[in-house]
């Protein structure tokens, strides 16, 4: 089978973007997995498919895959990318689209400068829908939030756990350059009171409304950059009261910058979307 794709990247965060809006595209875990890799296929974090949708008032579907071949509910980055591949490639003229994931219905407005503003919907605290299991741990309180001291074996880290859609387990770090994320990131992803796993974010609070993060992602390994890692950083620090509600997100990759003003208001997420190639592929 041929097929043709386009790379992309939102802040480095890499994608292999296909269109099944003509065509649908059905692939195995195996095939996933052969774009992803960097060696023997193309090479990215994520695939991203661009479908039709039937939903009145929503424009398109696009579903993501981890490079391992899971397919996963959400991706910040993949959605700005998502909306400089359907007006690139003539699917849309509109500036302002509409699309659902796995589950949710995303709004996705592409700014004059090419940056595109995501509006991430609310964050979830619910630990049966995140899912967390913190039976039998006793958090510790800071502002209005919680973090949870889950065992890595020879010690505890406190993790404030929240989901965007998919699951993520925060930790405030001194330094995100120390070497926790490679040390760490692994054993939170697979940690047992994640049932689904988890996407390991470590945030370095610069001020109020800067910090550096770095995501170890849920099938992925450490990416360059993680939009809904960054989206649940900020909540996560402005309900631990380290965070005033407009925060610039450095990754290594990029910035994104995060509006949350509490409570049941939307997550808004802005940041780069780009371009970098397209190809054919046989599988
Ligand atoms: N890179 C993404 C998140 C992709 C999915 C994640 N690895 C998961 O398994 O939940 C982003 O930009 O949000």
């Amino acid at each position: 089978m041929r097929l043709h794709f386009t790379k992309m990247h939102g802040a480095g965060n890499d994608f292999v973007v296909l269109d099944a809006t003509r065509a649908p595209v059905e692939l195995t875990p195996e095939q996933y997995r052969r774009l992803g890799d960097r060696r023997f296929g193309i090479g990215a974090d994520q695939i991203l498919i661009v479908e039709k949708t039937d939903t009145p008032g929503v424009d398109f579907r696009y579903r993501i895959f981890n490079n391992t071949g899971d397919e996963v509910e959400h991706c910040g980055n993949g959605a700005r990318c998502f909306v400089r591949y359907v007006r690139s490639h003539g699917l849309t003229d509109k500036d302002q689209i509409r699309v659902e994931t796995m589950n949710n219905v995303l709004e996705l407005k592409l700014q004059p400068d090419g940056r595109v503003t995501v509006d991430m919907n609310t964050p979830i605290f619910s630990h049966e829908k995140i899912p967390f299991d913190g039976a039998g741990l006793t958090p510790r309180r800071m502002g209005d939030f919680e973090q949870w001291p889950v065992s890595l074996g020879d010690y505890d880290v406190d993790l404030a756990v929240v989901s965007m859609g998919n699951p993520h387990a925060v930790q405030v770090v001194v330094d995100v350059d120390s070497g926790v994320v490679a040390s760490q990131g692994p054993m939170i992803e697979a940690h047992s009171r994640f049932p689904r796993k988890v996407n390991a974010g470590f945030m370095q609070v610069l001020s109020r409304t800067h910090i550096k993060l770095r995501v170890h992602e849920r099938g992925a390994g450490e990416t360059l950059a993680c939009g809904t890692g960054a989206c649940a950083a900020v909540v996560a620090g402005i309900r631990l009261g380290l965070l005033d509600s407009r925060v610039d997100v450095d990754t290594r990759g990029g910035r994104l910058t995060i509006e949350w003003q509490g409570g049941d208001s939307h997550v808004l997420m802005t940041g780069p979307a780009q371009t970098v190639f397209e190809g054919d592929i046989e599988l």
